[in-house]
Order: C-alpha cells, then structure tokens, then sequence
C-alpha cells in the first residue's frame, strides 16, 4: 500500500508515530469546519484519546465541555487546545464512576455551552492484573468507571438532547478489546463488549429521537493507559508487528472516526461499530 494514503501528509511514513500530523498543523488548513456551531461534550479528557478528540472537534468548529477526574494541569491543556482553535472551552471535574456526576456535567456544560449536540463517552481505565488473584476492587471500579459511568453518562446526554428537541450523536470509545480477549485485561475487555452493547441498545431507543449512538474500537493507541504495559520493548515490538499500517496509534488518529461521526457527514449512520486499529483486527495470517 502507498504510504501516503495513511496520513493527511504525504511526507509522513507510516511508521513513524512522532512524524504523524496533528489536527491543526499546516497540512490541516483549508478544510471544511464540520462541526462548526455545535456544542460537544467529551468525558475522561484531561489526556490521551479524550484530550485529542475534544481539541479536534473544537479544531473543525465545536465549542466543547470536558469532564476528567484528577489531572487539572491536563484539563487546563485541553482547554488550552480547545481555545486554541478559537472556541470556547471548559472544564468540568468529576469521577464518571459516581452516577451524580452525569447529571452535574450534563447541566454545567449546557450553562456553560447552551446545550449538547454531540456526546462522547470516553473515560475509562485499564489496570492490568492477571485472573487469577484479580482483587475484587480493581473489577467493580473498571466496571463502576468505563460501563455504569458510560451507562449513566450516556443516559443524562441523551435526556438533555431529548429535551432540546433536535436530536444528536452519541459516541462511545468501546475497543478492539471487545471483540477479543487479553490475559491481563478480564475485568476490562468485558467493559468494552458491554459499551458496545449500550451503543446497539441505545440506537434503538433513541432512534424515534433522531439520535444516532455509535462505538469507535480503537487498536492500540499510545497513551498513559498502555504506557507501563508497553514498556516493555518485547511487548510494544510484537504488538506493533500486528498492525499492517505498520505502527501503533496515536490519540490523534481517533479524532478523524470521531469528527465523521459526530459531523451531519455520517446522518444515516446508527448502532455502528467502527475499529480503528490499523488493520490489527483482521490480521490473522
Ligand atoms: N489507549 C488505547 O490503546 C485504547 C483506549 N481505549 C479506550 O479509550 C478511552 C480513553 O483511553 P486513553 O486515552 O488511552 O486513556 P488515558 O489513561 O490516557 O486517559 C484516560 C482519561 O480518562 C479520565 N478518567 C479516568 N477515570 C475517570 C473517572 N473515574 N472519571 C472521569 N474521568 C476519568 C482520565 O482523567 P484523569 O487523568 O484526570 O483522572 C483521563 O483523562 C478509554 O475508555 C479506553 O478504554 C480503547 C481502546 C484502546
Ligand atoms: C490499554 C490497552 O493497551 C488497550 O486498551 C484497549 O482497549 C486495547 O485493546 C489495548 O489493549
């Protein structure tokens, strides 16, 4: 395959993760502002795919509202991307896992914004640990954090969006590891098959309200949450030697699937699953 059809820049390799444009370079200008005038709403993006995606969207015209948890410096960056680009951007604390915070982000955003178009669910963690000895704490706050919080997250955005009336798109960041296993990874990949699931069952329901509800599957995408995992050079070698594009995936890569399916581009489009893994997927032989 021609290298160059994997980036926006035809200079860039495919397998250089350092050299892969970012959302507002040079090679970015000119484009069409796709979410130009609407109000996005991230979760879980003071770093990594969060932080990218919410910085993308207010790079093609969104005026967005993150949640994160802890990381203050890292929100105040993602606003400073978000501003950036010359919108409006703000901050919202709050732990996804405690069901309160949906409605608290959902009401503080909508104060803050005017209302909700787009909704990202993105928070979530991944502490590998084998399955043997998995402490029963590390299951049910994986579970609290990435599927009752994108439960009841989803479910505060799509209310809200009910009641503006002129319906909406909802993105959850489920993963390939919904499709397939991972020793060290029991308590998560369930998460991921589950929010999945949510996305196919909210298409339904939602459907009569023209929202449209979709999951992206990342690959693997380097960010804090593989950073100690892939540490080790065996591993990172071995996992990027599965990805025909020939590398693993940067935040950025998401903001593309991310943008399309939050954009009028994508209206038909509901209850879809979208990997965005390279190629890992489908790499059998
Ligand atoms: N990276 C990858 O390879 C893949 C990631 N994914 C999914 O993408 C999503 C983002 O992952 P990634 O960017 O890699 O992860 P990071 O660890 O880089 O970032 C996670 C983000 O989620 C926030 N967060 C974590 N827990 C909570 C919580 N309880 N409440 C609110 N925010 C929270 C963090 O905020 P703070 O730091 O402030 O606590 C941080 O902003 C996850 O759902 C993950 O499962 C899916 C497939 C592959
Ligand atoms: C955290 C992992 O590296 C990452 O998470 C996922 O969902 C992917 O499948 C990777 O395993």
């Amino acid at each position: 395959m021609d290298s160059s059809l994997a980036s926006p820049k035809a200079a860039v390799t495919i397998t250089d993760n350092k050299a892969h444009p970012k959302p507002g370079g040079a090679e970015y200008e000119g484009r069409a502002m796709l979410l130009e005038g609407k109000k996005v709403l991230v979760t879980g993006a003071s770093t990594g795919i969060g932080r990218a995606v919410a910085i993308g969207c207010a790079q093609h015209g969104a005026d967005v509202a993150i949640n994160y948890r802890s990381d203050d410096a890292g929100a105040e960056e993602a606003i400073a991307g978000i501003e950036a680009a010359g919108r409006k951007g703000v901050a919202i604390k709050g732990d996804v896992a405690d069901p309160a915070a949906a409605g608290e982000f959902v009401a503080k955003s909508v104060e803050a914004l005017g209302g909700v178009d787009v909704f990202v669910n993105n928070a979530g963690i991944c502490p590998f640990h084998a399955f043997l000895d998995m402490p029963v704490e590390t299951v049910t706050r994986t579970m609290n954090v990435n599927l009752l919080g994108a439960y009841f997250m989803v479910q505060a955005a799509a209310n809200q969006m009910v009641a503006q009336g002129n319906g909406g798109s909802i993105i959850a960041m489920s993963s390939i590891s919904a499709l397939v296993g991972g020793e060290f990874q029991t308590h998560y990949t369930p998460t991921k098959a589950g929010v999945l699931s949510l996305m196919q069952s909210t298409a339904i329901a939602l459907g009569k309200h023209k929202i449209r509800c979709n999951a992206l599957l990342p690959g693997t995408i380097l960010t804090e949450i593989n950073k100690d995992d892939l540490a080790d050079t065996e591993k990172r070698e071995y996992m990027e030697s599965r990805v025909p594009l020939g590398r693993l995936g940067q935040p950025e890569d998401m903001v593309g699937p991310t943008v399309f399916l939050a954009s009028n581009l994508s209206e038909y489009v509901t209850g879809a699953a979208m990997l965005v893994d390279g190629g890992a997927f489908v790499n059998l032989q």
